[in-house]
C-alpha cells in the first residue's frame, strides 16, 4: 500500500478504531424503559409475512401473504399439486387462510382448499376479484386489483397498498409474458394492459409472476420497461412475436379442475 493511500486511509481507520474501542453507553433505567416500549411500538406494526412457493411440473409460483399479527392469509395462484405442502405451511405458520384468489381455472385448486378450510368464507374462492380483495383488507393491510386480460379474460394483477409487490399472474412474466394463443388471449389486449396497468407502478414495485421457465423469483416494473424482450417493442412488433411463438401446449393444460 502506498504512503499516500496510507495517509488517505488514516482518519477513516483513526474513527472505525475509536468505535471499537468505546464502551458500551450505560443505559439509565427510565430509558431502558422508554427501549422497551419502542421496541413494543415497533413490534405492533410488523411486516406483512411473505413466502414465494414454487411447483415444478407446471413451473407455477404460489403466494403466501399474510398479516403478521391478525395471522390472516391470502393464497395467490395455488395449483392442485401443491395443496398439501400449502395447508402445511399454513398451519405451521399459525395463520388462517381467508381467501385463495387463483390466476388460471386449470390450475387451480381454490374449490379443493375451500373444502378443507373452514375458515374460507363461503363462496370465497369463486367471487370477483374485487370482492376477493375487499375482503382480505387484513391480510397486508389491502391488496388492490387491476385486471390486466389479455393471456385469457379473466386475468387480474394483485397489487400491495404501497405500491411495491405487484402479483402480475400471467400478464406479465420476469422477461416475458402469458403467451395469447388460448383461452380469448389477444396480443392486443395483452400489451394494453401490461402498459397501462402494470408499466404505469412505481420502477421499484417487485413484480412476482405466476410462472417462470428459467430460474428467475423476481424483477422490477423498471426492469421489465428496460430489459423486457417483447414488451419493449412496438404494438405491431409485440403482436407479430406474440402471433408467432409456436409454444407446445402447456404440460398440464388437461388437468382436472376440482371446484
Ligand atoms: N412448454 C411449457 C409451456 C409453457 C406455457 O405455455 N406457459 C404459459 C403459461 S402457463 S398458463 C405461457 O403463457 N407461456 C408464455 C411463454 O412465453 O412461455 C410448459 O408447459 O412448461
Ligand atoms: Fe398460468
Amino acid at each position: 500500500m502506498s504512503a499516500a493511500l496510507l495517509h488517505r486511509l488514516k482518519p477513516a481507520v483513526s474513527v472505525a478504531s475509536r468505535l471499537w474501542s468505546c464502551k458500551p453507553p450505560r443505559i439509565e433505567p427510565s430509558s431502558a424503559a422508554a427501549s422497551v416500549r419502542l421496541y413494543s411500538g415497533l413490534m405492533e406494526s410488523r411486516a406483512p409475512l411473505f413466502r414465494q412457493l414454487f411447483e415444478s411440473e407446471s413451473s407455477t409460483y404460489t403466494y403466501l401473504l399474510a398479516d403478521a399479527d391478525s395471522r390472516e392469509a391470502v393464497l395467490i395462484d395455488p395449483v392442485l399439486e401443491t395443496v398439501d405442502r400449502d395447508l402445511q405451511l399454513i398451519s405451521e405458520l399459525g395463520l388462517t387462510l381467508k381467501v385463495a384468489c387463483k390466476h388460471l381455472f386449470y390450475y387451480s385448486y381454490t374449490g379443493l382448499l375451500k373444502m378443507q378450510i373452514h375458515s374460507l368464507p363461503a363462496g370465497g374462492a369463486f367471487l370477483a376479484a374485487e370482492t376477493v380483495v375487499s375482503s382480505v383488507t387484513a391480510v397486508n393491510k389491502c391488496l388492490t386489483v387491476r385486471e390486466t386480460p389479455g393471456h385469457t379474460d379473466g386475468c387480474v394483477t394483485y397489487v400491495s397498498e404501497d405500491e411495491r409487490m405487484a402479483f402480475t399472474g400471467d400478464a406479465l412474466l420476469i422477461r416475458g409474458c402469458g403467451r395469447t394463443d388460448f383461452q380469448q388471449g389477444s396480443p392486443h389486449r395483452l400489451y394494453e394492459s401490461v402498459h397501462k396497468k402494470i408499466f404505469t407502478l412505481p420502477g421499484h414495485c417487485f413484480v412476482y409472476p405466476a410462472h417462470d421457465y428459467k430460474g428467475q423469483t423476481v424483477s422490477t416494473v423498471d426492469e421489465e420497461k428496460k430489459f423486457n424482450p417483447r414488451l419493449t417493442k412496438t404494438l405491431p412488433e409485440f403482436v407479430n412475436i406474440m402471433n408467432n411463438l409456436n409454444l407446445p401446449k402447456p404440460k398440464k393444460i388437461g388437468t382436472v379442475c376440482v371446484y
